[in-house]
């Protein structure tokens, strides 16, 4: 495709963007949310946790490094809906590289634009909260694609889940030298974490996000993985179901991001939509516990209630982030259950916090 078509970005409180079509040509709508990570962009349109989602990628050049087939990837494909930047460059410079990102974008049919001020858009959602948002280089009439956009569906109690879960179980790790078997739940989950329980001795078989309790158990897991994924925590009583009984039966249980929020929901702490959600790379997170300060890796748009963990003596915060005070990690006072809100497998991101997948495995050899 030539880079010089001209296309719109539309939010949907009226702001309008005027750019350059990227990807294909097209219309697509989804949540607009911004990413200030500075690089990472193929695992962050890889990542299942963002579908649904049309991406703001603030840093300054996009594509330069092009991209790497497997390697960098999340999950099997691109899971974003839409991809915005400034400069979008159709060359890269890195010999490990298999192709650009355009023809990745091609292949996946992913409509973007280039050419926008990404700081206004920032500020902009900063002050009014997010927002759904279209992007076209088919439609640009502003009142015409706006017709559109009032079909793109809120992302405030949508279950996703179920769209970007395995369709069967399968198994990761070596299961004659590992020395535990992890179930785990995916709900949309990104590779690097199965990497990071993999590598330090856990057989993991990955279940459908549908999946029943008592199938689950049927395998006889020695602890459990809550995954993260994308949607609104609280459409997923089916998950928080199974949460629960897991929960009870004693076995160490370790959640990551919406794992997080599905961990306070089975302990009867809500959760809510935020303004406009943490993502990037360099969040500062206080370990209540250790009293460390750890810079993280984030992608949330929904929060645990901290109101609510007051009334629950069975919960204790373990994490805070620094920024906002908002909720970045918990643990049950009488189960070997804790999460976090952010990222500890880190792709992309800093690596401060993969101490706590040692933490799970110290639950499990403890266990
Ligand atoms: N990365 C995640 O797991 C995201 C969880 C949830 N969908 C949120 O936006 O808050």
């Amino acid at each position: 495709m030539s880079q010089k078509k001209e296309a719109l970005l539309l939010l949907e409180d009226g702001t309008a963007y005027r750019g350059l079509a990227l990807g294909i040509h097209g219309t697509t709508g989804g949540e607009i949310c911004f990413n200030t990570g500075m690089t990472g962009y193929q695992e962050i349109y890889t990542d299942p946790s963002y579908y649904g989602q049309i991406i703001v990628n603030t840093t300054s050049h996009i594509g330069n490094y092009g991209v790497q087939l497997e390697d960098e990837e999340e999950s099997g494909s691109v899971k974003i809906r839409g991809m915005v930047c400034n400069t979008f460059s159709p060359i890269y410079s890195r010999f490990t590289a298999d192709f650009s990102l355009q023809e990745y974008f091609e292949r996946a049919k992913i409509v973007g634009i280039s050419n926008i001020d990404t700081r206004h858009i920032v500020r902009h959602v900063r002050q009014k909260g997010v927002m759904n948002a279209m992007i076209s280089s088919e439609i640009l009439d502003e009142a015409e694609l706006m017709v559109e956009l009032k079909k793109v569906p809120s992302m405030d109690g949508l279950e996703l889940s179920s769209f970007v879960s395995t369709s069967e179980a399968y198994y990761m790790g070596d299961e004659a030298s590992s020395k535990w078997r992890v179930a785990v739940m995916d709900y949309g989950i990104k590779k690097s974490i199965l990497n990071n329980l993999t590598s330090r001795g856990c057989y993991c078989k990955i279940f459908p996000a549908q999946t029943s309790f008592s199938e689950v158990m049927d395998w006889n897991p020695d602890g459990f993985f809550i995954s993260n994924g994308p949607g609104d925590p609280a459409s997923m009583a089916y998950a928080v179901d199974n949460v629960t009984k897991m929960v009870e039966t004693g076995k160490p249980l370790f959640g990551i991001c919406l794992g997080h929020q599905l961990l306070a929901l089975s302990s009867g702490i809500n959760t809510y939509k935020m303004h406009h959600g943490h993502r990037g790379l360099n969040h500062p997170v206080k370990n209540l516990i250790t009293g460390l300060c750890e810079i993280t890796s984030q992608n949330h748009g929904f929060a645990v209630n901290p109101e609510e963990i007051e009334r629950h003596p069975d919960v204790e915060i373990t994490h805070v982030n620094l920024n906002d005070k908002t909720i970045e990690g918990i643990r049950r006072k009488d189960y070997p259950a804790f999460s976090v809100q952010y990222h500890p497998e880190a792709s992309p991101g800093p690596h401060d916090s993969r101490y706590l997948f040692d933490n799970f495995t110290e639950l499990l050899q403890k266990a």
